[in-house]
């Protein structure tokens, strides 16, 4: 591979590149290898949005980049506390896992990859120095500004919210990198780093920035949002109830977040393993509506898809094979490894209880108004809620929920 295509295949698909011009500097002239980071606050498990990413790091690393993780602990507790400072050094032990069995599955060789951990450097003397300057030349206006797309926005904001871009910004420096990738969501962080670093003496790096790709529900993934988001480690039966209720117009494209799962994560993957140009996607489908059918390339299913050609239970089924076919060895490395089970047990303990808790709370709540319902129409509706809440406790599991699905269906 020439300087070129290096280039190309680090920047390609990518919605924006800061400062550019620093790979050139890097691959062309100085014919190094460019020094990329990746940063993830361990918070809630990762799901398949996480795919997006990796696809790229595999590029880098096939560019020849030396590519490194980070698993911003520090951050993970200051964004509002989203992973507790007894649980978050768990937390980064089960990303790194997760990451890496992830990497595997895309046939991504993670030996020329780094992991760090935030709070191995973040508590040095000269980083704490570096932070302390930098927030002498920050205004609290300006790092609010930074983090509003990135911290988690609440009515009575911590200060913690706004160390965190600063912090983001100085990794760059003591991670000793060239440029820090991420989605585009971070480019308020992005940019407060290249204002502010050359200030401080340090050189201003590139950025990388990947499109945000919708969710299966048609918005921005989101961990709190059950159906927007596939859990890595779900079963194929989880799969499959999921995109059921995920929506999928007939015919339409935009913001279809099953079109956007096979165009970012599903064609890439293809890619890696047949070649650039040799990507594929498979659809089994009845005779009658067709027959199997095989698309090389997005465009192709795209037009298919908006001609009605291909019918949104044909696509989701196709989707459901193929990321099956893509979680089998994540689930598999899962099963097969008692020291990735107990730190998925550490990292998320008693989850699925106070999970389950809260779903049988709410259920009972749809019981409780079911009974007091005094006439047939506050009955009904009384019904349709707790009905909503037994679908998602069987969904999750709770197996009392399950036992009360009888009475709530009684009264119908
Ligand atoms: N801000 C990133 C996490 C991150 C933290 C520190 C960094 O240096 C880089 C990235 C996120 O939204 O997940």
């Amino acid at each position: 591979m020439n300087a070129k295509e290096r280039i190309e295949l680090i920047t390609g698909g990518l919605q924006e590149v800061l400062k550019g011009n620093i790979l050139e500097e890097v691959i062309e002239r100085e014919g190094r290898s460019l020094k990329i980071y990746w940063g993830t606050a361990p918070t809630g498990k990762p799901h398949c949005g996480y795919f997006v990413p990796m696809v790229k790091i595999a590029h880098f690393l096939q560019a020849g980049c030396e590519v490194k993780i980070l698993l911003a602990d520090i951050h993970a507790f200051l964004d509002n506390m989203k992973a507790p400072l007894d649980l978050v050094a768990h937390r980064a032990k089960y990303y790194e896992f997760i990451i890496k069995a992830l990497l595997r599955a895309i046939g991504v060789p993670i030996e020329k990859l780094t992991f760090v951990l935030g709070s191995s450097y973040q508590l040095s003397k000269e980083y704490q120095m570096d932070l302390f300057r930098m927030s002498s030349i920050v205004t609290e206006h300006d790092a609010k500004k930074a983090g509003a797309e990135v911290v988690k926005q609440v009515s009575s904001p911590l200060l913690s919210g706004l160390i965190y871009p600063l912090m983001q910004a100085l990794d760059e420096e003591h991670l000793g990198v060239d440029a820090q990738f991420g989605g585009v969501d971070q480019r308020k962080i992005f940019t407060l780093a290249a204002e502010n670093l050359p200030s401080l003496g340090y050189k201003e790096r590139a950025h990388l920035m990947n499109p945000m790709v919708p969710g299966l529900a048609g918005g921005k993934m989101s961990a709190s949002d059950v159906n927007s988001k596939i859990d890595l480690l779900d079963s194929a039966e989880t799969v499959k109830s999921k995109l059921k209720k995920a929506i999928c117009a007939p015919k339409e494209i935009e913001g279809n977040g099953i079109i956007s799962f096979i165009e970012y994560v599903l064609f890439p993957i293809s890619e890696l393993a047949n070649g650039k140009g040799n990507g594929r996607f498979d659809i089994q489908r009845d005779v009658k509506y067709g027959g199997n059918v095989t698309y090389t390339s997005i465009e192709e299913l795209k037009k298919a898809y908006s001609e009605d050609l291909l019918f949104p239970a044909d696509l989701k089924k196709g989707l459901e094979t193929a990321l099956n076919a893509l979680l089998d060895p994540i689930r598999n490395e899962f099963a097969s490894s008692p020291d990735f089970q107990a730190i998925t047990e550490a990292a998320y303990p008693s989850e699925d209880k106070t999970k389950k808790k809260k779903k049988e709370k709410k259920i009972g709540t749809g019981y409780v108004a079911m009974k007091a319902a005094t006439d047939e129409k506050a009955l009904a509706e009384a019904a349709v809620e707790g009905r909503k809440h037994v679908e998602d406790a069987i969904s999750t599991g709770a197996e009392e929920a399950i036992g009360k699905l009888k009475v709530m269906d009684g009264p119908q």
